[in-house]
């Protein structure tokens, strides 16, 4: 039998005006979930450490050591946790800068327990919290030859500061003008299959005899970037991202005819005839499962490229969005260790520590948590915060 975390035994009814839910203790921070106690320990253990977490299970008195996936936050001082739900906690990093001091620990979403399966651990997985209300991305599907690429580098070139493109890594080799870390990350198959273990990525599959994966990372830049997220994959990782927590429209790209696809993909000129062969031969049952199984949104026919690329906009709404107010962002906001928090509904409301300030509206702030989306893997997205000066509750 192990000990109950000291700040909870000692005084679980305690006082604790500082926190909401949580309980701290030097750089730990605990939050009870069911009959569970997580503990975050914030303590820094030298250069590249990441805060720790363990669970103590009120019911057998035992201690375990989670599988802890995702991007996870760098040691501070001062933690504090907000359960959100039965399987997900906000987790507030004192002393740092809007972009780094939101986090979510998911304890129990699909994703942790899709993961708990086939690792045989308890799983927990973070998800920094982004502010803004980024789009969601957009995964386009397609046979080889298409236009998928074509389609995906005018609208990255008429909309450069709103689309950030999703960096595959793959095993197979480059073409002549693909630039390694731009195009793909190029990489060798142990190297890949060993990360695809580690949990890096969040979809991989096999096309056309080759391994194609999208890392979370890869992902995670984009919406860090404030862009909306274009990914370029098959239909089997397309269909692996639509069971994942990354919520995305799909859009699967189609020819006009296979005569056309063939002579599209020829004139391309970057496969040997045996690697055109296996495309085409590939291509026949991407068409298929493409058109007929539901997983897409939008299906497009790739006719007049100009056309096409219209209808792509249509469906991206980006008249709309290219008009929608832009973001408003605390710039100053920084959250010192003295903070408090306390949750009304779907709102928090942060208080950064009033002493240096003489009027402390001015240094509160509402955080709305009403439309999250996303999470891991990936980032959790769609926090709103602003003054609550400028808005009252
Ligand atoms: N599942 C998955 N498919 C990918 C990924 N990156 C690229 N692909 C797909 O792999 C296939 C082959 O891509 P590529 O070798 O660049 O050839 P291309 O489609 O002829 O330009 C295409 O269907 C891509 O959409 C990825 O990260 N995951
Ligand atoms: N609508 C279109 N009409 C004619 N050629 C096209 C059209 N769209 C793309 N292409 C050409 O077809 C070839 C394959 O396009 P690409 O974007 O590389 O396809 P994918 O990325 O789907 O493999 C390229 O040479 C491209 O210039």
């Amino acid at each position: 039998m192990g000990e109950a975390p000291a700040f909870f035994a000692d005084n679980l009814m305690g006082d604790f005006p500082k926190k909401v839910d949580s309980k701290s203790k030097g750089n730990e921070t605990a939050i009870v979930v069911g009959s569970k106690i997580y503990v975050i320990d914030g303590v820094d253990h030298g250069s590249g450490s990441t805060i720790g977490v363990r669970i103590f299970d009120k019911s057998s008195g035992e201690w375990r050591i989670p599988t802890v996936l995702g991007t996870k936050p760098k040691p501070s001082k001062d933690y504090s946790a907000v359960l959100l739900n039965d399987d997900l906690m906000l987790v507030v990093r004192g002393n740092s800068g809007s972009s780094e001091c939101f986090w979510f620990l998911e304890v129990g979403t699909p994703f942790v327990r899709q993961h708990e399966k086939t690792l045989g651990n308890e799983v927990v997985a973070w998800s920094k919290g982004v502010l803004g209300n980024v789009e969601k991305p957009i995964v386009i599907s397609g046979p080889s030859g298409v236009g998928k690429g074509t389609l995906i580098s005018k609208l990255m070139k008429e909309f450069p500061s709103m689309f950030g493109f999703s960096v595959s890594h793959t095993t197979r080799a480059p073409r002549a003008k693909e630039q390694n870390g731009i195009h793909y990350h190029f990489t060798d198959r142990n190297v890949m299959e060993r990360e695809i273990k580690d949990g890096k990525f969040l979809e991989f599959a096999s096309v056309h005899g080759n391994l194609y994966g999208t890392s979370v990372e890869a992902v995670e830049v984009v919406a860090d970037a404030g862009k909306r997220c274009i990914l370029d994959i098959d239909v089997q990782g397309a269909r692996s991202v639509r069971a994942s927590a990354l919520e995305a429209i799909f859009i699967f790209i189609s020819p006009p005819s296979f005569e056309e696809l063939e002579k599209r993909l020829r004139a391309r000129a970057t496969e040997t005839e045996e690697q055109i062969q296996k495309r085409l031969q590939n291509a026949l049952a991407e068409l298929e499962q493409g058109k007929s199984s539901g997983l897409f949104d939008h299906i497009l026919v790739n006719d007049d490229l100009e056309t096409c690329y219209e209808k792509l906009k249509n469906i991206l709404c980006l008249r709309e969005a290219a008009k929608s107010a832009p973001k408003t962002l605390p710039e100053s906001f920084n959250l010192s260790i003295e903070h408090s928090m306390s949750k009304i509904d779907q709102k928090l409301l942060i208080n950064c520590g009033a002493a240096e300030h003489e009027n402390a509206s001015n240094n509160t702030y509402i955080l709305d948590l009403s439309s999250l989306k996303g999470g891991s893997p990936g980032r959790t997205r769609g926090l709103n915060i602003r003054c609550r000066e400028l808005e009252p509750l």
